[in-house]
């Protein structure tokens, strides 16, 4: 089947429309499983209180915060962020990679670099999407909690920036529709271009299953759980519908923009 998709395309490096789908359609197994990793803690909310961890040296805000910057900080030494398909939330100041560089094919293009909507998702995920589907109250447990926190952003941040790739090869597959949108920096356009309203609704439904099957509680004997799920399926589904794809679709937008540089 991939070798059948690398044969359709006209692309020396194999990227494929197909292909991307099937790694978009993984993260989506990491994006729930971390959402119900994260929902086994209730909201507490001094993890994201910034006088809560004021005594931390360096925190320089919130836990949740202290525990990103160091996390990336030692991720940044080990070379992740020199992967294209990660991006980290604080950018500046990170140290470099310690690790001899990788050899990344070079399949986006180079202004692709300048596009991270982190801080977009950061303001999403805590201000709207936590409050949603995780129960209210404070178990004291705020080190971990900021730990799962991080899971779900990064996994959401991938997905998201994932669209990089999915612009990429959608233009090189109709460079003649994309080029004249692209030279009149037409965002409409472009947005009509790359939509699939049908593959979105797949998206949203199968999310949702996910949810039911990745959430449900799994006992012997009496089903005396069944339809409790450990994340709201629903909330999964709206996640994508109203967040995550379009976001992605930002991403996919921002990127061709620069595409001609
Ligand atoms: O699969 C694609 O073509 C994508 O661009 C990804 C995606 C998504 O975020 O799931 C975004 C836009 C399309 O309308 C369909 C799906």
């Amino acid at each position: 089947k991939h070798e059948m998709a690398k044969a359709e395309s006209n692309v020396s490096d194999g990227l494929t429309l197909e292909l991307i789908r099937e790694s978009l359609i993984r993260q989506e197994d990491t994006i729930v499983f971390s959402l119900i990793e994260r929902a086994r803690f209730p909201l507490n909310s001094p993890t994201y209180d910034k006088s809560y961890a004021s005594s931390v040296p360096g925190s320089g805000g919130s836990l949740v915060e202290f525990i990103v910057k160091q996390t990336e900080a030692i991720q940044a030494k080990a070379g992740r962020y020199e992967n294209p398909e990660e991006h980290p939330f604080f950018p500046d100041n990170l140290p470099p990679s310690q690790v001899p560089p990788q050899k990344n094919p070079e399949v986006l293009h180079p202004a692709a670099m300048s596009v991270n909507i982190n801080k977009i998702i950061w303001d999403m995920y805590f201000n709207e999407l936590l409050p949603l589907f995780v129960t209210p109250g404070d178990d004291g447990n705020y080190a971990s909690t900021a730990a799962r926190d991080l899971e779900c952003l990064q996994a959401l941040s991938r997905r998201i920036h994932y669209g990089k790739l999915v612009a990429e090869v959608k233009f090189r597959d109709e460079r003649k529709d994309y080029e004249p949108a692209i030279r009149a920096q037409d965002r409409d356009t472009l947005i009509n271009l790359l939509t699939f309203a049908r593959v979105e609704e797949a998206v949203k439904k199968r999310v949702e299953k996910k949810a039911m099957t990745f959430g449900q509680e799994v006992t012997l004997g009496d089903d005396g759980n069944k339809g409790k799920y450990k994340v709201n399926p629903a909330i999964v589904s709206r996640l994508y519908g109203d967040w995550v794809i379009p976001l992605t679709k930002d991403v996919e937008v921002e990127y061709l923009l620069h595409r001609l540089d």
